[in-house]
């Protein structure tokens, strides 16, 4: 307990409140308040990539990369002004000849996606727009379907592009695999690998996104080991993740031999935009009460709740609702396209609070999400014993994506959960701000000031999809 006890700061780091939002302000008066806070933003931003050491800083621009115009259209089009920190090292490691294979780590929210996609784009001969000649894996179908739309975006002023998600539900058995370009998660592509509905032997290069989770041994790293046996012996592989655990990534070197590698030490995890709190409840029971207390906090931008499981978010969503609050929820027992649904009107802004399982915590990247709740400590292992530092760190990442800003909170009620939170905070040397369920009004005022600066800032860049 003590350990948590001495990580506990006053909310020192918390950027200032907003000056632009007025209290009480309606809808209306926000939407001209976005405007006018554009410029300040578009500052904010300028100074985080001058800024050296910040996971967005770049000296070169996207221009000296050496990428075809309409790749570089692409990139106007979505009004990425400067590569982030990543960008600019990996992308020249990753285009040249002969191709190299790459393991690279990088914050949640600073751009891994592109660096991977024009690289990927940058290879494929869109002479031959039906020929697989790159396969992206990810862990999820919400993810793939994500970079799926990031491709296309980056992409749209390539001619022949064809890019096509390899998930289920979404290849015709007819037809089979017919793009340049493929994203898929792995069981789906080891099956249409086997049935000859995807032809691999032109593949150039094999991205795997979220490598660590991908390659882990407990979990999809069979499948992955697989997949790349079916594949080209001389195939480009590119691995991503914002985290890497020593034994992953040992085994991430066999997988991707004589990789160039891109490494961040342990303290420079997190991102400094991301104002980590967590609730002391006082038991399990009064977690749903302190949960709904919060509605109206986590309804100023958008929020992601993050529960332990299937049953517990079913649950939960169902007493918010009796309670009259609006929530949705997704997890892995929805089928496919109803799952697409959620998450759709999620990224729109039609539903603004989501209830999850860890299916969620890894890429996804919606720009308005301002806060995280972290209702259940991630925990890994047998018996779920061991904290799940990794994971944290994903589900938090889904709020302050590129330089914004926003709020987690973790809720601790028992010594277990207490003693998790507290291993993962020295883990990353986090100092976690203390929220009481007793002082409302200072729980209020610490997550508004917050979460209100945010919503003052538009989207410097709007996201490849557009939210
Ligand atoms: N150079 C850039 N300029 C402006 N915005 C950018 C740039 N690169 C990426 N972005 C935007 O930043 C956001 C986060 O990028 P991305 O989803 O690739 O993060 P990530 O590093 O893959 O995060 P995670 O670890 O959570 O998967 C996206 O909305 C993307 O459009």
């Amino acid at each position: 307990m003590a350990d948590l006890a001495s990580r506990i700061t006053k909310p020192a780091e918390e950027p200032a409140p907003s000056d632009t939002v007025p209290e009480g302000s309606t809808e209306g008066a926000n939407s001209v308040t976005l405007i006018e806070s554009s410029y300040e933003v578009e500052v904010k931003l300028a100074d985080l990539q001058n800024d050296a050491e910040s996971p967005l800083y770049s000296v070169t621009s996207f221009d000296q990369l050496g990428l075809s115009s309409q790749i570089n259209d692409g990139l106007l089009a979505m009004n990425f002004k400067k590569p982030s920190k990543i960008q600019e090292k990996a992308l020249p490691l990753m285009i040249s000849n002969p191709p190299t294979n790459m393991i690279a780590q990088s914050q949640s929210g600073t751009g891994k996606t592109a660096a991977f996609v024009l690289t990927v784009l940058s290879r494929v001969d869109l002479s031959k727009p039906e020929q697989p000649q790159a396969l992206l894996l990810a862990p999820s179908r919400e993810l793939a379907r994500q970079i799926q739309a990031v491709i296309k975006t980056v992409g749209q002023f390539c001619d022949n592009l064809i890019v096509e998600a390899a998930i289920p539900g979404a290849v015709s058995r007819e037809l089979g695999v017919r793009a340049s370009i493929v994203v898929g998660t792995p069981g789906t592509v080891m099956d249409l690998v086997r049935r000859r509905q995807f032809d691999v032997s032109q593949l150039k290069v094999l991205v795997i996104d979220e490598a660590d989770n991908m390659l882990d041994q407990q979990g999809l790293g069979e499948q992955c080991v697989r997949v790349k046996g079916m594949l080209p012996k001389t195939i480009q592989i590119l691995l991503f993740s914002a985290t890497f655990p020593e034994k992953v990534y040992n085994f991430a070197k066999k997988y991707a031999p004589n990789a160039n590698e891109i490494k961040l030490r342990q303290q420079e995890l997190t991102v400094k935009g991301i104002s980590q709190m967590y609730m002391d409840c006082p038991d399990e029971s009064k977690k749903y009460d302190i949960l709904c207390k919060l509605y109206g906090l986590m309804t100023i931008g958008s929020s992601v709740i993050f529960v332990r499981t299937r049953e517990s978010a079913n649950e939960i969503q169902r007493r918010m609702e009796a309670d009259g609050h609006k929530v949705s929820a997704l997890h892995g027992a929805f089928e496919g396209q109803s799952r697409d649904v959620v998450l759709d009107d999620f990224r729109s802004g039609r539903s603004k609070v989501l209830i999850t399982t860890n299916v969620l915590a890894r890429g996804i990247d919606v720009s308005s999400v301002s806060m995280v709740i972290n209702y259940d400590i991630p925990m890994k292992g047998p018996g779920d014993r061991e904290p799940d530092a990794e994971t944290y760190l994903h589900r938090i990442g889904r709020t302050g994506r590129f330089g914004r800003v926003g709020v987690s909170i973790s809720f601790v009620y028992d010594k277990k959960s207490f003693d998790a939170l507290s291993h993962i905070a020295n883990f990353y040397g986090i100092d976690l701000i203390q929220l009481s369920p007793d002082d409302w009004d200072e729980t209020e005022k610490k997550v508004q000031d917050v979460i209100k600066s945010s919503r003052a800032r538009p989207d410097y860049a709007p996201n490849a999809l557009g939210n």
